[in-house]
């Protein structure tokens, strides 16, 4: 029998998903050539971005300041990278977690990787959209 997981509670709950995360991103081949040499990501003031921005969803701080979809849009990816995004996210959060918020993180995941592609597709091309 698998041991039980506990749910996302606390801001070391946090960090531990997301350097998880990134640790995942970071080795695979579709999505680590993104961030390291096409946006060459500085990972020491990326990843606690990315702590306040996921404890502002899931444990409602208020941390987070900036307009995350901006930074994406020069980025050359297309839904081939969401779904291979989407996948290590869900995995890395069923690798540690389980419960009401672990389900709510995949949840928003999900919808804002949807929301991303979707409106990047609206900026790379207007008419796709029509
Ligand atoms: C293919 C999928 C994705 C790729 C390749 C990607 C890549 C990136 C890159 C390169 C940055 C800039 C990092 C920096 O230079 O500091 C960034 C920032 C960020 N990304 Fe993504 N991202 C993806 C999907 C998502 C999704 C689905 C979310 C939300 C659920 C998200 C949330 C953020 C946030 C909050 C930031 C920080 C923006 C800021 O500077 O305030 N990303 N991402």
């Amino acid at each position: 029998m698998s041991a039980v997981l506990p749910d996302i509670q606390t801001e070391a709950d946090i960090r531990a998903l997301v350097d998880s995360f990134y640790d995942r991103v970071n080795a695979d081949p579709l999505l680590s050539p993104v961030f390291n040499d096409v946006a060459h990501v500085n990972w020491a003031a990326h990843l606690p971005r990315m702590y306040d921005f996921w404890s502002g969803l899931l444990l409602h701080t208020n941390r987070y300041r900036g307009q995350p979809f901006a930074r994406h849009i020069p980025l050359p990816i297309g839904s081939g990278h969401f779904q291979q995004w989407l996948h290590l996210f869900c995995r890395t959060v069923d690798a540690l977690f389980a419960g009401p918020i672990a389900q709510e993180a995949k949840l928003r995941a999900g919808s804002i990787a949807h929301v991303f592609e979707h409106r990047m597709r609206a900026v790379n091309n207007p008419l796709s959209i029509l």
